[in-house]
């Protein structure tokens, strides 16, 4: 029997979480800057780098690691120009790292934050890195998610592939596909959305964010006078969201479409970082031990209804783990459109009352490439409030793909 189940093991390529070890990579601290409104939040007039220097800033502040010992960092981001390498590089210098601390930017679109810290992981385990950065920073006010490609400039082959043609769909379209294809109700969207704004509220008024959020000092004008302020909070929770205000939104993107503003997540501005170690070099410096980055993995859909993603990446995380759905305590799936959350929760079987439990995108805001990095540092306090063993984070892709990555909690 024990035979039979090895090679079951090997064949479906899934083994039981290791035990601790000296060679674990390990997540020493976790932060965002707060998250505000594309062209109408407060962070709407702050540039990339100064939103990206600022998560660094705090980071290094929480964490009190010097900055000179960060070999590298891989930056997740969507839309921001030099494809966002020079501009955080640029945070990097500000934040206070020397030039001998390197420095990438990637883009797999919304699980970008995430995909940067798995970079660093994999570095990490395979001894190529001692400790380095994961982070993520979009600023969406400024160079905003239309200015990515000109259908004009593409070559007409694109147009006779369904899944090539089907990349160019607005994000918007690909929720729609996903409430028709599967039958997801406007109620269902928008209870999922209603129940996001109370979760986000709830947390915002008994000070849940406090632990992750580092304040971005801005400038504004008073008058003739300009003065400085700091942002403290994320402004897209509306405590006022009541089930048939949202019910009376109208559809967003189409007449008789489904998805509104109500129930999808907003353009947002904002930056995440995430400082990963060994274990064996995180405890020679003294460095506080959050949890484990255990594993992540992606799984290609079709990029019509790339909402399904996490349907696909999570039972791929969970099964490579052996763990089943009910031995994960939270759930931070990023809620880029309620359609998708909603279908992917019950796809997986997920229970509900797991996921999410401080509110997620729809209510607090998705700045495309900072997200996944976001949800690492919205999670690890939220574990630990719960003493919860398993997290994961998941998101579904532009282009068709989902994200999953598996985190244990060190905290007591
Ligand atoms: C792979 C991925 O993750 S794909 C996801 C990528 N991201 C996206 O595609 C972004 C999707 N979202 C969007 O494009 C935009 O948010 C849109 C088009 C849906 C809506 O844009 P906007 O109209 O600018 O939204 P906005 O948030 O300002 O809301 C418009 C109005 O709807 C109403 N409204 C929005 N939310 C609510 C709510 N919870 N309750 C009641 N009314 C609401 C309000 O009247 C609001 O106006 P106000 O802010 O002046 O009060």
């Amino acid at each position: 029997m024990n035979r039979i189940q090895h090679l079951s093991t090997q064949v479906n390529n899934c083994t039981p979480v290791p035990a601790k070890s000296d060679n674990d990579v390990v997540i020493c601290g976790a932060v965002r800057t707060p998250l505000t409104k594309a062209k109408k939040g407060l962070l709407r007039d702050t540039p990339p780098e100064v939103l990206l220097s600022t998560a660094f800033t705090g980071l290094l502040q929480r964490t009190k690691v010097d900055p000179k010992l960060i070999q590298d960092i891989v930056v997740g981001n969507v839309n921001q120009p030099g494809s966002g390498a020079i501009v955080s590089k640029m945070a990097a210098f500000l934040a206070g790292f020397p030039d001998t601390t390197c420095l990438t930017a990637i883009n797999r679109f919304c699980s970008s934050g995430i995909e940067a810290c798995a970079v660093i992981a994999a570095k990490i385990r395979t001894g190529m890195l001692d400790i380095g950065i994961g982070a993520g920073v979009e600023q969406m006010t400024m160079y905003d998610m239309q200015s990515q490609m000109n259908a004009e400039l593409l070559s007409d082959a694109i147009f006779d592939h369904p899944c090539a043609r089907d990349c160019l769909l607005g994000m918007g379209q690909t929720s729609e596909n996903v409430a028709a294809q599967f039958g997801i109700t406007r109620l269902q969207q928008d209870k999922f959305a209603y129940e996001s704004q109370q979760k986000a509220y709830k947390a915002q008024s008994e000070g849940l964010y406090k632990d992750e959020i580092v304040p971005v000092k801005i400038t504004i004008k008073d008058g003739d006078k300009t003065k400085e302020i700091l942002v403290t909070e994320d402004d897209g929770i509306r405590k006022e969201t009541t089930l048939e205000g949202l019910g009376k939104l109208k559809p967003a993107f189409g007449k008789d479409g489904s998805t509104t503003a109500g129930n999808s997540s907003q353009v947002t501005d904002g930056a995440a970082a995430v400082l990963l170690a060994r274990r064996s070099v995180a405890k020679k410096l003294g460095l506080p031990i959050l949890g484990r980055f255990l594993d992540y993995t992606v799984a290609g859909v079709p990029p019509g209804i790339m909402g399904i993603g996490p349907a696909a990446a999570i039972p791929q995380l969970l099964q490579r783990n052996s763990l089943k759905p009910n031995d994960i305590c939270i759930y931070e799936i990023n809620e880029a459109f309620a359609s998708q959350s909603v279908y992917c929760v019950e796809k997986i079987g997920i229970d509900p009352t797991r996921v999410n439990p401080k509110g997620g995108a729809i209510a607090l805001g998705h700045p495309l490439g900072c997200t996944g990095a976001r949800q690492v540092a919205t999670l690890l306090p939220e574990m630990k409030r719960k003493k919860a063993k398993y997290g994961v984070i998941s998101m579904c892709i532009a282009t068709g793909m989902g994200a999953a990555a598996l985190i244990e909690n060190e905290q007591n």
